[in-house]
């Protein structure tokens, strides 16, 4: 059995636990909408089943002379209003349940996804495709009580008729409860396989989703409608529609043809039933109350049963997919994690000691046992060639994966041994795939740091030093600005001044300002801070970027080796190794990799013809 087969098989002890952690969330989230849920049920199972006698009553005093029927029809009235108005509480009480627990559980749900340390669990697809069922299940937490009491519903109306029935025909009774086992069986079958077919067709949809997405992302636009590869891509999203329709289709077929024949069944039952009734009260065996009470119980029999059956087979399926909720909030942390303690200022340095890593077993070796200092107060620049290794480097530095071999030292501290969030936390760093959050220009800075988020006079600081100050007061609302088109409603998207769109430029020195809004920290990282700016703008950035790295501990990444020639350190990453460190000036005196390099890029600036 495959691991993906694995996980999409619940047994017995998976759902046992679906269903304890669903009803313990709801319950915690909703108690009371849960007992009126309950009480509704046992509500809404007498009141058929009284209806019924007292129809029965009625009608057999109608035949007798001296009937007196007034107090049965006020019964009956009363019966009536509560079939007619219960289901409507019940719809309402149902939907607060829903929502109640539906909030808790996504809450609950990506609390616990954050809590994975690292970045593995989110490269893993089966992983990925169990948070989007998880996602559905959580949604529809508390509509496992509905189904329960639903259930319980069907059970008490099951005993109240199948107790008249009895009364009427043992045997007819015995038969009627048998032809409901084939039923139950299927429906259960049937559950199982949408639930199966649900984490089947999955990657489908996600990747269905992918290409529908790419269609109408605003950054894929240009390219797409360059190369003209619209159709293509449309193509690839149906041809996935299309082989997730065709498995729907296949269960939908299998569905039908199971029900048509349960209906069948049903239908056979409920007939040979009315015709034992009439040919009995023609033989004067039964009378005419007897006969609307046997038909109103072989309905309601039959009625009950498939609210039993059909609130199993939902439970059911609602637990299989519930199932992936409760495996992804209990799933083991990607990596090993110490909770307590904290991370010391840095006052010697770090040092990686014979770091090798690869990103799994199958995957080849990134680094292989790279011995580097970064002394604390000093700056140490990275450099190499593309795939070279850099930015993993620097994920594990930020403990966004561990070593395969070899340790990490901060202050002599394997970073293992530190809680993850205290290391981050003395960290700040501009990532060379850094975000753009639709958010606005303060928040988008502000986020650096938590408790700078309405500090107007550190946003403007950082953003000075970033130079896109000027940028953002420009901006319609200022700092208030959404950087972005997509929250807008239809009423006011033809006013500029609700958001904006920025420059990539313009991006990369905010995601600056968010490194910088974190100045205080021990380790500055610079992953490609300049990438997309101009040649103006960059030698600005990098002359802001010196001056900040002047006496801190840093660590800068670029290309462009101008910019990294005057750090303490510079250490040139070549598969996988360090092949060569030193500083500049003894680098190029050494005429290897870093001279060439740099000989070349220089060659080409002086280049005028
Ligand atoms: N998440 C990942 N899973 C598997 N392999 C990865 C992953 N990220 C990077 N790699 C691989 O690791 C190698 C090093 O990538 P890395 O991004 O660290 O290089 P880099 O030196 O920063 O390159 P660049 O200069 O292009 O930014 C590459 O071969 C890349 O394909």
């Amino acid at each position: 059995m495959s691991a993906h087969e694995g996980l999409r098989r619940a047994g017995a002890h998976e759902l046992a636990s679906a269903a304890g952690a669903a009803l313990s969330v709801t319950w915690r989230s909703a108690p009371g909408e849960v007992i009126g849920q309950v009480a509704m049920a046992v509500a809404e199972a007498a009141a058929p089943v009284a209806t019924a006698w007292l129809t029965k009553s009625v009608l057999d005093r109608l035949t007798s002379p001296d009937g007196a029927v007034a107090g049965l029809a006020l019964g009956l009235a009363a019966a009536g209003l509560a079939v007619a108005a219960l289901p409507g509480i019940g719809r309402y009480l149902r939907a607060r349940t829903s929502r109640r627990a539906g909030a808790e559980a996504i809450d609950k749900l990506f609390a616990e996804v954050e809590r994975q340390v690292g970045l593995r669990r989110f490269e893993d697809p089966v992983f990925l495709d169990r948070i989007r069922l998880a996602q559905q299940g959580a949604g529809t937490t508390g509509d496992l009580v509905s189904n329960i009491c639903a259930g319980m519903h069907g059970v008490l109306s099951l005993a109240g008729f199948v107790g008249s029935l009895l009364v009427l025909s043992p045997a007819m009774t015995a038969l009627v409860v048998l032809a409901a086992v084939p039923v139950l069986v299927a429906e259960l079958l049937l559950s199982r396989g949408r639930a199966t077919l649900q984490f089947d067709t999955e990657p489908i949809h996600r990747r269905e989703f992918f290409y529908g997405r790419l269609l109408t992302d605003v950054q894929a636009a240009t390219e797409i409608r360059l190369f003209g590869i619209g159709a293509f891509l449309r193509a690839r999203m149906m041809a996935e529609r299309r082989e997730a329709n065709a498995a729907e289709s296949r269960m939908d077929r299998h569905e039908l043809a199971a029900q048509g024949g349960l209906s069948v069944l049903s239908a056979v039952v409920a007939g040979a039933g009315l015709w034992w009734a009439i040919t009995a009260a023609r033989r004067g065996a039964l009378g005419v109350g007897d006969v609307a009470m046997f038909i109103a119980a072989v309905g309601g029999v039959q009625a009950a049963l498939n609210t039993l059956i059909s609130s199993a087979a939902s439970a059911h399926q609602r637990l299989l997919i519930f199932s992936h909720y409760v495996a992804v909030t209990r799933a083991e942390p990607d990596m090993p994690s110490v909770a307590t303690g904290t991370a010391h200022a840095l006052r010697q340095g770090i040092e990686l000691q014979d770091v090798w890593f690869r990103y799994s077993d199958d995957h080849p070796w990134v680094l292989r046992g790279i011995d580097l200092s970064i002394p604390c107060g000093r700056s140490v620049a990275l450099v190499g060639l593309n795939g070279a290794g850099k930015s993993t480097l620097i994920r594990l530095l930020c403990r966004m994966y561990d070593p395969t071999r070899g340790r990490i030292l901060w202050d002599g501290v394997d970073l293992r041994d530190l809680p993850p969030a205290a290391l981050r936390d003395r960290i700040s760093a501009v990532f060379q795939d850094h975000m753009n959050y639709d958010m606005t220009a303060a928040e988008n800075i502000g986020l650096g740091d938590l408790p700078a988020l309405d500090d107007v006079v550190r946003i403007r600081e950082a953003a000075l030093r970033a130079g896109v100050h000027e940028t953002l007061s420009e901006l319609p609302r200022g700092y208030d600005t959404l950087l972005t088109r997509i929250f807008f409603s239809e009423a006011d998207k033809g006013d500029a001044e609700t958001g904006v769109v920025l420059s990539g430029g313009q991006w990369q020195r905010l995601a600056l300002a968010r490194a910088l809004v974190r100045d205080g920290r021990d380790l500055m990282i610079l992953d490609e801070p300049s990438s997309g700016l101009d040649p103006e703008a960059e030698h600005e950035v990098h002359a802001r970027i010196r001056e900040r790295r002047a006496g801190r501990t840093s660590l800068l990444i670029s290309h462009r080796l101008s910019a990294v020639r005057d750090a303490d350190h510079i250490a040139v990453l070549h598969d996988g190794r360090i092949a060569e460190q030193g500083s500049h000036e003894a680098l190029i005196e050494a005429d290897g990799h870093y001279a060439r390099l740099f000989r070349r890029q220089a060659a080409g600036y002086q280049e005028t013809r």
